[in-house]
């Protein structure tokens, strides 16, 4: 199986065949992997406090990262001796769960925080406050929005995903045992069931209400939508040129009533959503991929379509023909106090442009949705997610020039 380019495409001799999964992204291109590369099946997310002041070591750290993530995205270890053939005397440089195991489509993808550029207090701890991009701020509070700080944002994040829980998992302890000392874990996520496709070569997976989800995402066999609306161009932000070929990320941890929902009726399930839970066609008609008629007259003067069901709000004729590219996980963190499942929708979407791309969406979904009755979101983040990264440079390095 051949190695794949940012853009999911295969880069190396044997090329991938349609449907078939690349056993390893690029790690190095114009853009991060992660993105448009086709979602795997397994998520660990965190998002990190740095905890020192030193411009420096941030930077080392940085430095540190981009060597092990690309190793670890190669299936390699996280550094060069590797868990078992450095010195006995001193402690592993890669920590050996993932020895033995391939790279199992690892991506691993860097982000910045408000918090980076300058602390609540207005604090600027790294010299960077001139370039934060104006888009990047603590997102505001939405109606259903219990937020817990613990679950909440965060200096850096890293998503790492895979189609091997335990590489993903390999990915964030080691990058947390190379930042000891310069970055503490604030949070973190699993997440296992993508949630969305992002290439018409995957089948639409199911969330955890047990619908298609994905179905309308961005793909990546759609470059100039992509462009229009998940990369940040050059002429976007002026103070935050370093940020062009980039994107945000946007970070929210719906925990879903699963309990009240499993007793509603097939019919209002579907209703809420807009879309059947076969097929997931649109209530208007045809297959999944037929576009819904909104207009389409329902019974007693309404629409087929109800005008609270999540499809007709969040879809771009309501929304100004804004897009996003959705890349959640379904999660079961346990159970709560209750005796229902900690569970959930970590949902994660990559934008342009926050104020355009998702606030509005989501303040109109927290304020009108059908399904924002089975839905509390406590936990929050919005981070900047630097271009990709080339031969021989560092995670970011643009933003510290
Ligand atoms: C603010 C953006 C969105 C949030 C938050 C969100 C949460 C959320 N969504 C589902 C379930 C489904 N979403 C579906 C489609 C869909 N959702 C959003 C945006 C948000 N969802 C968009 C932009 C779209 C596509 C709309 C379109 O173009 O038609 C669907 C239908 C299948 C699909 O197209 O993906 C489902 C199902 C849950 C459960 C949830 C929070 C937990
Ligand atoms: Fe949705």
């Amino acid at each position: 199986v051949g190695r794949a380019t940012d853009s999911g495409a295969p880069a190396g001799a044997a090329a991938r065949t349609s449907g078939e999964r690349a056993a390893s992204y690029a790690f190095r291109g114009t853009h991060q992997a992660g993105i448009v590369t086709p979602a795997q099946d397994r998520l660990h997310f965190a998002a990190f406090d740095v905890t020192t002041d030193d411009r420096a070591a941030l930077v080392e750290l940085l430095q540190q990262w981009t060597d092990a993530a690309e190793r670890m995205t190669r299936g390699e270890p996280a550094g060069p001796s590797g868990a078992v053939e450095g010195p006995v005397d001193l402690p592993p440089d890669d920590t050996g769960e993932a020895y033995g195991l391939p790279a199992s489509g690892l991506t691993i993808t860097f982000g910045f925080g408000p918090s980076l550029f300058r602390t609540d207090d207005g604090v600027d701890r790294f010299g960077l406050a001139d370039r934060q991009p104006a888009a990047l701020r603590t997102l505001p509070h939405f109606p259903a929005d219990v937020l817990d700080p613990a679950r909440s944002y965060g200096d850096l994040c890293v998503q790492a995903c895979a189609d091997d829980p335990q590489v993903a998992v390999h990915a964030i302890r080691n990058l947390a045992r190379i930042g000891f000392g310069t970055v503490s874990v604030r949070w973190s996520q699993l997440g296992f069931g993508r949630t969305s496709s992002t290439s018409v070569d995957q089948t639409t997976p199911r969330n955890l209400f047990g619908f298609k989800d994905g179905t309308m995402n961005l793909k990546a066999e759609e470059p100039e939508e992509v462009d229009a609306h998940v990369w940040v161009a050059a002429e976007d932000d002026p103070a935050a040129g370093w940020l062009a070929g980039g994107s945000y990320l946007v970070a929210r941890r719906f925990a879903m009533g699963i309990e009240v929902w499993d007793r509603q009726p097939l019919g209002d399930q579907e209703a809420f959503v807009g879309r059947t839970k076969d097929s997931g066609a649109p209530l208007s008609g045809g297959d999944e991929f037929t576009a819904p008629d909104f207009d389409m007259p329902g019974s007693g003067g309404t629409t087929i379509i109800a005008e609270d069901a999540h499809v007709r709000l969040v879809h771009p004729d309501f929304n100004g023909g804004v897009k996003m590219l959705r890349r959640g996980y379904n999660f079961v963190d346990g159970s709560n106090a209750l005796g229902g499942l900690d569970a959930g929708l970590f949902f994660l979407a990559f934008v342009r442009d926050p104020d355009t791309h998702f606030i509005p969406i989501q303040t109109k979904m927290a304020a009108g949705d059908a399904l924002m009755e089975y839905l509390k979101v406590n936990g929050s983040a919005l981070f900047a997610v630097p271009p990709g990264i080339g031969e021989g440079e560092y995670v970011g390095q643009a933003l510290f020039a």
